[in-house]
C-alpha cells in the first residue's frame, strides 16, 4: 500500500503517538523493537482468538503470523492480541456451557477496549470456535474501524470403521452407548479418532456457519474461510487479509459500510441454505445491534422461510465442511443464490468491491454433488425456520433440514435445568410421543442460555430422533438434529409461558406453519402466571452475574447492550 495513499493525521493512533507529548509512547515502542518509520505508519490490531482449550483455536497463533506479514508487507504496523475464547465442545453438558454465550459478548467488549486503549487504526479479527466468530465481527462493527476477519477454519474429518466422523458422532455414541448399541471398546476407539487435526467442529455446526455469516456478509475475503486449518495453504488468506486491511484504511471504508441490512439478509440466506446452526438466529440480532441495525429472529426467520436448502452438509446431510471446501468452497454457495436472486449483489465487502463483482470470476462446479443449484433444491425452503404462539410470543427457532416429519403434538415433560433432562434420557426415563421441555435455560434464567447438545445427541443416538421433540428457552449446538426447539422467548426467568407448563399439557409443532402452541386457554395461562414466582439462579456475582444483569431477549440477539442505535461518534471518528 503506498504510504501516502494514508493520511494519518486523521487516524485513531495519532492520540498514541504524534508529538512531542508522546514521546513517552513512543519510548515503549522503541522498547520493542520498531523503528521510527514502524511508528510512522497505520496501527493495526491483530486480535487472535488462540488458546490451547480446543483445536478449534490451536492454529491461530501460527495465522495471525501470517496476518502480521501481509500488514507489514503492505506498510502498515501489526500489534497481536489475544481475547478469550470458550469452547464449547469442552463446555458442553456441564455448568461451564454457561460461559459460552457469555464469552461472545466478553470477547467484543475486549477486543474494543484493547482497540480503544491504544489507539490502534484498523482490526483483522481471527477466530476458531463457535460464538467467538460473532463475537469478533461485533467488535468490528461497535469500533467501525476499517476491519477484515478470518476465520481458522475447519478440524478434518475423522475416519472410524472405513466412514468419515464429526465430534457430531461423538456426541450421539453416548447415547447409543447408553442403550448398550455400542460396546465400551468402540466408543474408545470412536473418541480416539473423530477428531483428527487442529481446526473447529467439521460440519455446518456454528462455527463453520459463521464462517460462513463472515464471507456473505462482507467481513471476510471470498475463499477465504473455507479451507481447513491444517492446509498451511490457508495462512494466504490470512496475509492477503493483511494486506487488504491496508486498502481499506486507504478507501476509509468501514465495517458499518459493509454490514447494512441488505448484507444481514445475505447472511440469514446462506444459514437457511447451508442448514446451519439455529444460534445465527441469536448471533446475526446481535451483530445488527452493533451497527445500530433492528434485525432480529423475526428478521431472520422471513429470510429462511424464502430461502431453498441447497448444501448437503451434517448434521442434516452428508458432508463435512472440507467436501464444502474441495467443492469450492462458500462462493460456489453464493454464487447459485446470486445467479438465482436469492442474494443482494449490490453489498460492499472487503474487498473493495460488491458482491456481485467478487462472485463475477466464480465458475459453478459440476463436478460435485455437496451444493445444488438454487433451481433445484434439497427442499424448497431452508433447512431452519422459525417458530411463534402462545407458548412461544417472543419466537423459538428450530432446524428442519434432514427432518423428515416436520410436525409433532404429544403430552409435555417439564424440567428445570439440562441435568434433570439428560439424566432422564440417560435412563431411558421419559416416553415415546412425549414433548421433553427444558426450561430455566434462557439468557437470564441459566444464566447463559446454554447449548443442549449433550442431551439431543443423547437422544439421537438412542435412536429417538423423531420420537421424541424437545423444547427449550435454551439453545442448540449446531451439531444438534432432531425435532429440538430453542430460543423459546420469552424465557421462563422473566415469567414467559414455557415457564408456566406442567406435565401432561399438549404441546402443538407446526415447523410447516411456523407455529408453537400449547392447548391450554389465555385464562388458563393467566391463572397460573398469577401464581408463578421467580427463581434464583445461583449466581450472585462475577461475569455470569453481570451478563445476566443486562442481557436482553434471545429474539434480540441476547445482546448486554443496545448497540449502534446510541451513540453518535464512534471510535473511528474520534
Ligand atoms: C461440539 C461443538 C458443537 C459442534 C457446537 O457447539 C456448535 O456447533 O454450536
Ligand atoms: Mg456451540
Amino acid at each position: 500500500m503506498d504510504k501516502k495513499a494514508i493520511d494519518k493525521s486523521k487516524l485513531p493512533s495519532r492520540h498514541v503517538v504524534m508529538g512531542p507529548q508522546r514521546a513517552p509512547h513512543r519510548s515503549f515502542y522503541y522498547a520493542m523493537g520498531l523503528t521510527r518509520d514502524q511508528i510512522n505508519q497505520p496501527f493495526v490490531g491483530v486480535a487472535s482468538c488462540w488458546n490451547e482449550a480446543a483445536p478449534c483455536n490451536i492454529s491461530l497463533m501460527r495465522q495471525a503470523q501470517a496476518v502480521k506479514h501481509g500488514v507489514a508487507a503492505a506498510n502498515g504496523t501489526p500489534r497481536e492480541f489475544c481475547t478469550i475464547t470458550v469452547t464449547d465442545g469442552i463446555a458442553m453438558g456441564h455448568e461451564g456451557m454457561k460461559s459460552s454465550l457469555v464469552s461472545r459478548d466478553v470477547i467484543t467488549d475486549s477486543v474494543e477496549l484493547t482497540m480503544r486503549g491504544h489507539g490502534y487504526d484498523a482490526l483483522v479479527g481471527l477466530a476458531g470456535c463457535d460464538k467467538s466468530l460473532p463475537g469478533m465481527m461485533m467488535a468490528m462493527c461497535r469500533l467501525n474501524v476499517p476491519s477484515v476477519f478470518i476465520y481458522g477454519g475447519s478440524i478434518l474429518p475423522g475416519q472410524f470403521k472405513g466412514k468419515p466422523v464429526t465430534i457430531q458422532d461423538v456426541f450421539e455414541a453416548v447415547g447409543m452407548h447408553s442403550v448398550g448399541n455400542m460396546s465400551d471398546a468402540d466408543l474408545e476407539e470412536l473418541e480416539q479418532v473423530a477428531c483428527p487435526s487442529a481446526g473447529s467442529c467439521g460440519a455446518q455446526f456454528t462455527a463453520n456457519t459463521m464462517a460462513t455469516v463472515a464471507e456473505a456478509i462482507g467481513l471476510a475475503l471470498p475463499y477465504s474461510c473455507g479451507a481447513p486449518a491444517a492446509y498451511e495453504f490457508r495462512d494466504q488468506f490470512c496475509a492477503m487479509s493483511g494486506e487488504k486491511v491496508m486498502e481499506l484504511i486507504a478507501r476509509n471504508i468501514r465495517p458499518r459500510d459493509i454490514v447494512t441490512r441488505k448484507a444481514l439478509e445475505n447472511a440469514a440466506t446462506v444459514v437457511a441454505a447451508s442448514g446451519g446452526s439455529t444460534n445465527a438466529g441469536l448471533h446475526l440480532p446481535a451483530i445488527a445491534n452493533e451497527c445500530g441495525i433492528k434485525f432480529d429472529l423475526f428478521d431472520v426467520a422471513e429470510i429462511f422461510k424464502k430461502t431453498p436448502y441447497i448444501a448437503d452438509l451434517k448434521p442434516g446431510g452428508r458432508y463435512v465442511a472440507k467436501d464444502m471446501f474441495e467443492a469450492g468452497g462458500i462462493p460456489l454457495l453464493m454464487k447459485t443464490l446470486l445467479d438465482e436472486g436469492f442474494l443482494h449483489g449490490d453489498c460492499m465487502t472487503v474487498t473493495g468491491r460488491t458482491i456481485a463483482e467478487n462472485m463475477a470470476s466464480v465458475k459453478w462446479n459440476d463436478d460435485q454433488d455437496v451444493v445444488r443449484k438454487a433451481s433445484t433444491p434439497i427442499t424448497p425452503t431452508g433447512g431452519v425456520v422459525g417458530l411463534k404462539g402462545n407458548l412461544a410470543p417472543d419466537g423459538a427457532i428450530v432446524k428442519v433440514a434432514g427432518l423428515a416429519n416436520q410436525k409433532f403434538t404429544g403430552p409435555a415433560r417439564c424440567f428445570d435445568k439440562e441435568e434433570a433432562c439428560f439424566e432422564a434420557v440417560k435412563n431411558k426415563d421419559y416416553k415415546e410421543g412425549e414433548v421433553l421441555v427444558i426450561r430455566y435455560e434462557g439468557p437470564k434464567g441459566g444464566p447463559g442460555m446454554r447449548e443442549m447438545l449433550a442431551t439431543t445427541a443423547a437422544l439421537y443416538g438412542q435412536g429417538m430422533g423423531d420420537k421424541v421433540a424437545l423444547i427449550t428457552d435454551g439453545r442448540f449446538s449446531g451439531a444438534t438434529r432432531g425435532f429440538c426447539i430453542g430460543h423459546v422467548g420469552p424465557e421462563a426467568a422473566v415469567g414467559g409461558p414455557i415457564g408456566l407448563l406442567q406435565d401432561g399439557d399438549i404441546i402443538e409443532i407446526d415447523a410447516v406453519e411456523g407455529t408453537l402452541a400449547v392447548q391450554l386457554s389465555d385464562e388458563e395461562l393467566e391463572a397460573r402466571r398469577a401464581k408463578w414466582q421467580p427463581r434464583e439462579t445461583g449466581y450472585g456475582s462475577g461475569a455470569i452475574w453481570k451478563f445476566a444483569q443486562t442481557v436482553g431477549p434471545a429474539k434480540d440477539g441476547a445482546v448486554t447492550q443496545p448497540g449502534g442505535f446510541g451513540e453518535k461518534i464512534t471510535y473511528a471518528d474520534l
